[in-house]
């Protein structure tokens, strides 16, 4: 059966107008709750970055089907949760370790949105060095170094970039914070190991200096007295754009 003709373009528009009101007013309802954690979070002096919280937040609302794809929700979602992380610490910084190519401040906004303001650090050392002085609040780091073997105590990875993936593959760069674990229920756990020992089941990642950086899929087992230096949530995969074909 035929659709309807299509009603006149200045009805349509009035009407695209009004649904921007309402998604505007729900928005502003949002901020007003976030105003009300960050309060909250303030008083117990708890941390305003819930990279676990974000991702299961991003899954759920992209696994509803619907008009929107995947892909624009996350996007929007991005844009919205980094003004509501500015909303509870207005000079929340990312530093970034870019190796001049502006590969890792394009990863940094991948992440955070573009809205998010950004340092840009010499080297991952630099950029995990900005966090734990308090000069930043996280660093996006690749694994091109190995500032993995000497976290600083109390640091951990707390979330990996890309979080939204045209296709399984491992993350292109880690955000490091002064803060604790914030699983997600569905991560990636990182554990540094001595190198001679060879777990089951791990993906190796880089070596450096006697110890090796492995990759544990949820569920699977960590070796004994394995001490994590972080996880992160697994990716969100969308059909996409990029044509580059996922590793055997
Ligand atoms: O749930 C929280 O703890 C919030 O601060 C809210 C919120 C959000 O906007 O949904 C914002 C920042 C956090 O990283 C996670 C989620």
């Amino acid at each position: 059966q035929d659709a309807p003709p299509p009603r006149p373009l200045d009805v349509l528009r009035t009407e695209i107008d009004r649904v921007d009101g309402e998604i505007l007013a729900l928005l502003n309802a949002r901020a007003a709750i976030v105003d009300e954690v960050g309060r909250g979070k303030a008083g117990a002096n708890a941390v305003v970055f819930r990279p676990g919280r974000q991702a299961a937040l991003i899954r759920k609302l992209a696994a509803v089907q619907g008009r929107q794809k995947p892909a624009t929700i996350a996007r929007v979602w991005t844009a919205v949760i980094a003004g509501s992380i500015l909303q509870q610490k207005a000079d929340f910084s990312v530093a970034v370790a870019d190796a001049g190519d502006g590969a890792t401040e394009l990863l940094a906004q991948d992440y955070f949105g573009a809205q998010m303001p950004r340092q840009r650090l010499a080297s991952a050392d630099a950029a995990i060095a900005a966090v734990s002085e308090h000069r930043a609040d996280v660093a996006v780091v690749r694994l091109d170094g190995p500032w993995w073997n000497r976290l600083p105590e109390g640091m951990h990875v707390v979330a990996a970039v890309p979080f939204v993936a045209p296709s399984e593959k491992a993350p292109a760069a880690y955000i490091v914070a002064r803060q604790d674990i914030d699983p997600s229920g569905d991560d990636v756990t990182l554990v540094r190991l001595p190198a001679d020992v060879a777990p089951d089941g791990a993906q190796q990642l880089a070596a450096d200096g006697g110890f090796k950086l492995w990759a544990f899929a949820k569920g699977a087992p960590l070796p004994t007295n394995a001490e994590p230096i972080g996880i992160h949530a697994r990716p969100l995969v969308i059909g996409g754009t990029d044509k580059t074909p996922a590793p055997k």
